[in-house]
């Protein structure tokens, strides 16, 4: 079965919509299974908001990549772009909390010189972001959709998260960080561009 979620390419037909009233009876749903009133006054609004919250957290679903990298332009530029500390939110699809950290993203533009607008890169990271997620799969689909969308002949992106899944309960390990990388094309092949591109991402040009 293919993952909906790293298909890039989807109809308008197949973009999820997202069910406000049945979220809403869901959180009255799960208020009453941990013993709480829902109907107590601090409780009223709760179901609606926490259905607000989760359209906005989870709005990757409703976007695809190729909508934020429609902006390109061809300036003629083949040498690496690299965006660096790009905030991250995303929700560990194991236990729908929080994990964030940031994304570092950087691309060899195809030999045309086809390159997107900076703030599309954080764009993207978004797109994969917001919707239940596990680190490696968000670090994957950011690489792949580069690759394929602007036909970067090199991609590389490197993830640093805290999952609040092993600070706020399990393990409880808090300042644990989990770095995940994907690495394509011609950063993979060309040691020199890669070796170039992590010693951008780790210490910076500030
Ligand atoms: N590989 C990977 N694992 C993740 C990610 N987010 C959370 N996890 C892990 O998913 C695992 C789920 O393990 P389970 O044993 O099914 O669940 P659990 O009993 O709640 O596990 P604990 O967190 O160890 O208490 C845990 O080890 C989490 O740390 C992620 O982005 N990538
Ligand atoms: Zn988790």
């Amino acid at each position: 079965m293919t993952d909906p979620i790293s298909t890039p390419v989807r109809a308008p037909e197949d973009v999820p919509v997202f069910d406000h009233a049945r979220a809403e009876a869901a959180v009255r749903e799960l208020l009453v299974a941990i013993g709480e009133d829902p109907d107590r006054e601090g409780l009223l609004e709760t179901p609606a908001r926490v259905a607000r919250a989760y359209a906005e957290v989870t709005q990757g679903l409703r976007q695809s990549a190729e909508e934020v990298l429609t902006t390109t332009f061809d300036l003629g530029h083949e040498e690496m772009v690299l965006v660096r500390d790009i905030e991250l939110w995303s929700m560990c699809e194991h236990h729908l909390v929080p994990f964030t950290g940031v994304a570092h993203v950087g691309y060899i533009p195809a030999v045309t010189g086809k390159i997107t607008g900076l703030s599309k890169l954080a764009r993207l990271v978004d797109v994969y972001a917001k919707r239940p997620q596990v680190q490696e799969r968000l670090t994957t689909q950011v690489a792949d959709s580069l690759m394929e969308i602007l036909e970067a002949r090199g991609v590389i992106v490197v993830i640093e998260a805290e999952h609040l899944c092993m600070t706020m309960r399990g393990v409880r390990k808090a300042g644990a960080r989990t770095i995940t990388s994907a690495v394509r094309g011609t950063m993979l092949t060309d040691q020199a561009t890669r070796a170039e591109a992590m010693s951008l991402i780790r210490s910076g040009t500030r």
